[in-house]
């Protein structure tokens, strides 16, 4: 099957062929799309489905007419999840040393002041990938005349590719005859040309096609994305319910629950869906810098306009201004069910609208396992990696704009009201620490918008219901708690204990800018001089793992900043009651779970090069703690 026009000159494939390619040291064939022919070494350049490129001789590759799917079996194993436990992928991750690998091979080799037993350390698998190899009609013709591939053919379509670059190089007759594993640009070019190189790899997107098999599902999977959606709005509730109460304490469960009709205030819905226009308004301003997002599977780097500082000015000046005009936001404290509902409201209709769109969306415009085939596990997690309304992106405008900035919002509106229920003539220090703290948090989070365009949510997760109602109902609604229960649960600070916080708030900051600029700065220019100090662990991908700075100290390093933030968040509402204490909790179940999807996933992407970095970095998030 041709899929594109573009010809080579009197080769038997064309470029973009679908065509079979056999996997090496095996007689099976996998789906491959010729990517180019060399002729000089007479070697074709195919891709697999999941991203990885080998080059094949001709006779290794077959037209697709030849082969037919393999027959059913009477066993249950044809679906994805059972196919992937058997041993049928051609490049199944395994701890086998003598194992292959389909995906290009892992530089673990620490550069710079590595010591050089680091710098040569052996190569290994890069990622795991999961193919469903196809049977050949007739038996391939070469495969009897190989009697070592021969005995592999059942047992190592499977295994995982120890050929190292290194090996590569030291054995270049071996390879040149029988298959080239390597990465995609060749390491032997002139020095020069590296920087060059590394900027074009920095620039492809990591090996992950749209038509890869799916992924393990996050979240406990279907019955998981069924708790989830209940569960989810329901704690919410909760939580709203609990810090009305006088006593907020875990004994008073369930809280009583307010008759159906207080839920639901038009007026309510009025506001939020103005304030949500009044963000895109803001959005769509062509004002500030448009910036380049990580490149996706297709190379493409989308735009985005980072001008979300720029939207916080402009809405802290709106709020001045309607203050000033008499407007009471303690209408926000007296109406938080009400807003709440209704945030809740419209981000069920946006996430309906998100998973509709997604039905009809190509197949590399979705995330990674975020089709799944079951429609509440896709409706919660998301299936479209960057869902727009032509240039408008919807993820990265609520991740950044309406809630968060909302937030500050509510915060600001709860310290009137403190010092309305409180007849105070200014907020507590309790008050204004915590409204300072998040407003911070808020501010550099916009001032360095572009840095999100790095972060997991914008570059691997889907947009369904959890981002979706994460967006504009949990954070607003739930990161506000502290400040809600400020209102009515005063918590005097003494000077020391105010400097105290300051202190635990500052540097906690300071490790969480300062890693995630660290980590922004190297993946948008790996080659920026500035870098050349920098300590890096190559991976088969083309990208490298930061070792130097913060990322060498523990492998998430913005996270244990972003925790010791938080828990300056929470010693300002002291001990009496658990509830402002939630943020702390839910932070470390998130974090502890986000780090280990991101590590299943880096694993996935970076194979031994990963496991290099986490054996050179032991520690997850706190320095010889965890
Ligand atoms: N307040 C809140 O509610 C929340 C705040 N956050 C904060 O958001 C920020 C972003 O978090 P999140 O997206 O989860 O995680 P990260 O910003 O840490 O992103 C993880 C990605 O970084 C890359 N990476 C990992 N290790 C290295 C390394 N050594 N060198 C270079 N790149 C590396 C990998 O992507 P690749 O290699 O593909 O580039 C990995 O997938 C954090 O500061 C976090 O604390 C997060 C969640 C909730
Ligand atoms: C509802 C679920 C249980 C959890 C939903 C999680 C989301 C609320 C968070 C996922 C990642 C987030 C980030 C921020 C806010 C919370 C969510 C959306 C962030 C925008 C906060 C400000 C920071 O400076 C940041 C680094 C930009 C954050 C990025 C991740």
């Amino acid at each position: 099957m041709v899929i594109r026009s573009v010809t080579m000159p009197s080769v038997k494939y064309q470029r973009g062929d679908m065509v079979m390619g056999r996997w090496p040291g095996s007689s099976l064939y996998y789906e491959v799309k010729v990517l180019r022919f060399d002729a000089n070494s007479q070697l074709y350049t195919v891709i697999y489905k999941d991203g990885t490129e080998l080059e094949l001789r001709e006779q290794d590759i077959k037209s697709a007419a030849g082969f037919q799917p393999r027959p059913r079996s009477r066993s249950r194993s044809r679906s994805p999840g059972r196919r992937r436990s058997r041993s049928r992928s051609p490049a199944r991750t395994t701890r086998r040393s003598s194992s292959r690998t389909a995906a290009a091979v892992a530089a673990a080799a620490i550069t710079e002041s590595a010591p050089a037993s680091r710098r040569d350390t052996k190569l290994k698998d890069a990622q795991e990938v999961i193919l469903s190899p196809l049977q050949q009609t007739k038996p391939a013709e070469n495969n009897s005349n190989n009697k070592h591939e021969q005995k592999e053919e059942n047992n190592t379509a499977n295994k995982v590719n120890e050929i190292t670059d290194a090996i590569v190089e030291a054995e270049p007759e071996k390879n040149q005859g029988r298959y080239n594993l390597r990465r995609r640009k060749d390491e032997t070019k002139p020095v020069e040309a590296k920087a060059q190189q590394l900027e074009e790899k920095e620039a492809k997107p990591a090996a992950a096609p749209a038509a890869s098999p799916p992924l393990p599902l996050d979240f406990g999977g279907k019955l998981g994305a069924y708790f989830w959606l209940l569960f989810l709005p329901a704690w919410v509730l909760f939580l709203v319910l609990q810090v009305n109460l006088e006593d907020p304490s875990l004994t008073n469960f369930p809280p009583p629950l307010p008759p159906l009709h207080a839920f639901w205030d038009a007026q309510a819905l009025g506001f939020v869906i103005l304030w949500v226009l009044f963000q895109v308004l803001l959005y769509i301003l062509p004002v500030g810098k448009l910036s380049e997002g990580m490149p996706l599977r297709s190379g493409e780097r989308l735009k985005y306009r980072t001008n979300g500082f720029f939207a916080m000015v402009v809405s802290s000046v709106a709020v001045a201004a309607a203050v000033h005009q008499g407007v009471d936001l303690t209408y926000i404290h007296s109406h938080f069910l009400q807003l709440t509902t209704a945030s809740f409201l419209i981000s069920v209709v946006l996430s309906l609208y998100l998973y509709v769109r997604s039905r009809s969306a190509a197949a590399e415009q979705l995330a990674l396992g975020g089709s799944s085939g079951n429609v509440a596990y896709d409706f919660f997690k998301g299936r479209e990696l960057n869902p727009r309304i032509k240039d408008f992106d919807l993820k990265f405008f609520c991740e950044m704009r309406p809630g968060l900035i909302g937030w500050c919002l509510i915060n600001f509106a709860l310290a009137l009201a403190e010092m309305k229920q409180q007849a105070l003539d200014a907020p507590s220090y309790s008050m204004i620490l915590v409204n300072l703290f998040q407003l911070l948090y808020v501010a550099d989070g916009l001032w360095n918008e572009e840095a999100i365009l790095t972060t997991m949510d914008l570059m691997h997760d889907g947009f369904g219901f959890m981002l979706a109602f994460g967006d504009l109902v949990w954070v607003p609604f739930t990161y506000t708690l502290q400040a809600y229960y400020l209102v009515s649960h005063p918590n005097p600070l003494s000077p020391p204990a105010v400097a105290a916080l300051v202190t635990l708030k500052l540097g906690g900051f300071y490790i969480f800018r300062k890693s995630n600029s660290e980590k922004n700065a190297f993946r948008r220019n790996p080659s920026d001089p500035k870098h050349s100090d920098v300590k890096t662990i190559p991976t088969a991908t083309g990208k490298s793992l930061l070792v130097s700075g913060w990322w060498g100290v523990v492998r998430h390093p913005n996270y244990l900043g972003d925790l010791l933030m938080a828990l300056a968040w929470s010693l300002p509402c002291g001990f009496s009651h658990l509830l402002p204490w939630y943020y702390m909790v839910y932070f470390i179940i998130l974090l502890v779970h986000r780090d280990s999807r991101d590590m299943t996933q880096c694993r996935r992407k970076y194979g031994s090069a990963w496991d290099e970095y986490c054996r050179t970095v032991r520690y997850r998030i706190i320095p010889r703690v965890y």
